[in-house]
């Protein structure tokens, strides 16, 4: 009989690769069984403590990160630049809440994904979906495209080198509050910013303030940064999965916290029975068909113990559609004895396709979306708690809009993501000035 951590093997999978060779799925699973976790157990627990103190409203949560990771994208200057955005945003919304921020990175794992449909037709020929690195390859031809289980081993390494840099970026100096501050100024003095020069300024005599006052700059040199990705890929998660030495518990130790994703999050199916029995905390993507009823048999399953901190919801329901879709989760949710984090992903509900051909979303629209979050907890009384965006450090041009006002045509210039449109680096930081005002009006 099959029970506990392998249950979900008697339940509907869905959206995994189809591998043709299995032998060697099972040896790359054992091998991976073998190797040395990416994060402790213990680092985990202390992440479900900070994700209950925001979800009693007394802290806000950032996840922030591509859509898909690519192998060739863990250099030292692109996880630079994505750390660096989100230490950014993450001072400029520390002050907007007037509360700590977690910080977590859509990093170190994000490496597959589940698609609309299984394969792809161009100019008349159909081959396999791209589904993320850590399946196959993006280029458009059958031995690129055919899923190789080698690559479940390589992305194991390339979480591991990324997240050793991580690492390293966020307690080695490079976080230190007064320079990613100064970052901030660079932002602010490019005259197309101009309108968030005051919060900058604020910012700026807080932290002057601080050092009048003689605080500790040292400590603030180092910060808290954790790994999170969509818990898809059964051969990757599972072999990743181990019983803490501490507790006898089973941990997900591929990241700190994994989510499940808005295809896969079926009661019945084999990703909910599997995250049910591990002890991270764990997301759940809500889109805008979630009735009360299915979010709140998602809690039965997920935290029966009603743990604080072990259930986060991530709305993604689209600009057009959270005013009315999320109010009646949130009185469902008042009405009950849970206490989830909310988060607002203004991303994935706001997907457009150009006439040239290009998947992009417009960043009026993601802003939309959280204003609408936001409107939507001031009116039931509930804690706008976080916020989760596909957005990169580097300077490209996938979504449509912000103040360098990219459009339809510009997206050719340097469309670089392989799946969804992410923020650049000035649309992010855009992003969270307005979020960071939001936060101050959700407090007055
Ligand atoms: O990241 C999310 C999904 O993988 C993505 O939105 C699916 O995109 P598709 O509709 O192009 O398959
Ligand atoms: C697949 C994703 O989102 P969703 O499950 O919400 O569509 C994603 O976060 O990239
Ligand atoms: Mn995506």
């Amino acid at each position: 009989m099959i029970d506990g951590l392998d249950y979900w093997r008697t339940l509907e999978a869905k959206q995994q690769p189809t591998w043709n060779d299995r032998s060697a799925v099972e040896a790359a699973s054992a091998q991976l069984s073998v190797l040395p976790p990416l994060v402790f157990a213990g680092e985990v627990d202390t992440l479900r403590e900070r994700l209950a103190t925001a979800a009693s409203g007394n802290a806000f949560l950032l996840q922030g990160g591509d859509c898909a990771e690519t192998f060739a994208g863990a250099t030292a200057d692109q996880i630079r630049n994505r750390v660096k955005t989100v230490l950014q945003m993450a001072v400029v919304l520390t002050y907007g809440a007037s509360m700590p921020v977690i910080k977590m990175g859509r990093m170190a794992g994000q490496f597959a994904k589940p698609r609309s449909s299984d394969t792809e037709t161009r100019n008349g020929i159909t081959l396999p979906a791209y589904r993320g690195d850590i399946v196959n390859g993006y280029d458009f031809t059958p031995e690129s495209r055919a899923a190789d289980p080698a690559r479940l081993v390589a992305g194991y390494h390339t979480a591991a080198s990324t997240l050793n840099l991580i690492r390293a970026f966020t307690q080695g100096g490079f976080a230190d509050l007064r320079e990613v501050h100064h970052w901030n100024k660079g932002f602010t003095s490019n005259p197309a910013n101009a309108r968030y020069e005051d919060l900058a300024r604020e910012i700026d005599r807080a932290i002057q303030f601080m050092i009048a006052c003689g605080a500790d700059f040292e400590a603030l040199k180092r910060t808290e940064f954790y790994t999170a990705h969509e818990a898809l890929l059964f051969d990757y998660e599972r072999p990743m999965t181990r019983i803490d030495s501490r507790t006898g518990t089973p941990y997900n130790t591929s990241s700190h916290f994994q989510w499940i994703g808005e295809r896969t999050r079926d009661l019945d199916g084999a990703h909910v029975d599997f995250l049910s029995r591990i002890r991270n905390p764990i997301g759940i993507k809500l889109g805008p068909s979630t009735t009360p009823d299915d979010m709140l048999r998602l809690i039965d399953k997920l935290d029966p113990a009603r743990e604080p901190g072990r259930i986060t919801f991530i709305t993604r329901m689209g600009a057009g559609k959270i005013r009315d879709a999320l109010p009646p989760l949130l009185e469902a949710i008042k009405a009950s004895d849970a206490t989830p984090l909310w988060v607002t992903d203004p991303m994935h509900g706001n997907g457009l396709t150009t006439p040239n051909g290009y998947k992009t979303r417009r960043f009026d629209d993601v802003v939309d979306e959280v204003k609408g979050f936001f409107e939507a907890h001031r009116a039931v009384g509930t804690h706008p708690g976080g916020i989760h965006v596909e957005l990169t450090g580097d300077d490209v041009t996938e979504c449509l809009g912000g103040s360098e006002h990219i459009d339809e045509h510009t997206l050719e210039s340097r469309y670089e993501s392989l799946c969804d449109p992410r923020l650049n680096h000035m649309q992010s930081l855009e992003l969270a000035f307005l979020v960071a005002e939001e936060l101050r009006n959700a407090k007055q």
